[in-house]
């Protein structure tokens, strides 16, 4: 494990309106392996953070770096292999409805230029990582929302990514289904990927109660107290979904 911080986020500031800053002065470092939710209340600049570590929007001010790199400064031709290496799941899962689970897992495996056979190999394995093996050719319109969200899950892990940033990942979902999903974050984590939830919602909390959180607030990040387990996972293996 390395003691350089992977996210390294210096007096960011992010304004989409002049004289109105989302974030105003956010400092981060988060390192290699870790579980973080950032927590604050609807509006408080949370998917705004998301989108900057994902580079599809620019700071106001400060920087960021990713494993070392200004991920702003990032060449056209750098940055599709940089978005792969950063997997994002979202509230409303975003998928390609009248597709089917295995088009919509494949996407970013062929975007990455993968062999057909290796293609058919991973999505097979994802989708026996999120339990949906046995729906890989119904269209993803016919799933329940908390099925939606793992055909989700597994595309965003589809590469093999550095980080998974999920903004909101249950906020449709009921409990049961939110269950399922943070149970899956956990085992994404507990396989070495850093995980950055973001959430409103306290009651995620109880789920990984040993995870960081950090609150943001005022366009400001707060750190709450160190919870006493250690935040790193103990097994570091290959994805589970190999
Ligand atoms: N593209 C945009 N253009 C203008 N204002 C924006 C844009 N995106 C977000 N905002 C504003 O920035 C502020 C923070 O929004 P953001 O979505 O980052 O908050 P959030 O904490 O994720 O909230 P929620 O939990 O409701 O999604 C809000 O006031 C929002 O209206």
């Amino acid at each position: 494990m390395t003691s350089v911080p992977f996210i390294q986020c210096f007096h960011v500031a992010k304004s989409y309106v002049a004289g109105e800053e989302v974030l105003r002065d956010a400092n981060l470092q988060v390192f290699k392996g870790e579980f973080l939710f950032l927590m604050g209340p609807s509006g408080a600049g949370k998917s705004t953070f998301l989108k900057l570590l994902l580079g599809l929007e620019a700071p106001t001010r400060g920087h960021i770096l990713v494993d070392g790199r200004n991920i702003h400064r990032l060449s056209r031709k750098e940055i599709p292999a940089y978005r792969r290496k950063v997997g994002m799941v979202f509230q409303d899962f975003r998928l390609l409805n009248q597709d089917s689970v295995f088009h919509n897992v494949a996407l970013p495996l062929v975007a990455a230029g993968r062999s057909r056979r290796w293609i058919r190999s991973k999505v097979k394995s994802l989708l026996q990582f999120v339990g949906l093996d046995g729906k890989t050719h119904v269209p993803c319109c016919r799933l329940s929302g908390g099925e939606q969200q793992r055909v989700a899950l597994a595309r965003a892990v589809a590469n093999d990514p550095w980080v998974l940033l999920a903004d909101e990942p249950t906020g449709n979902l009921d409990a049961c289904a939110s269950a399922v999903i943070m149970e899956l974050l956990k085992a994404v984590h507990a396989r070495g990927t850093t995980v950055v939830v973001a959430t409103h919602d306290a009651s995620l909390l109880e789920h990984l109660p040993e995870a960081r959180r950090v609150h943001i607030q005022g366009g400001i990040f707060y750190e709450e107290a160190e919870a006493a387990a250690p935040r790193f996972p103990s097994a570091m293996g290959g994805p589970v979904w190999e």
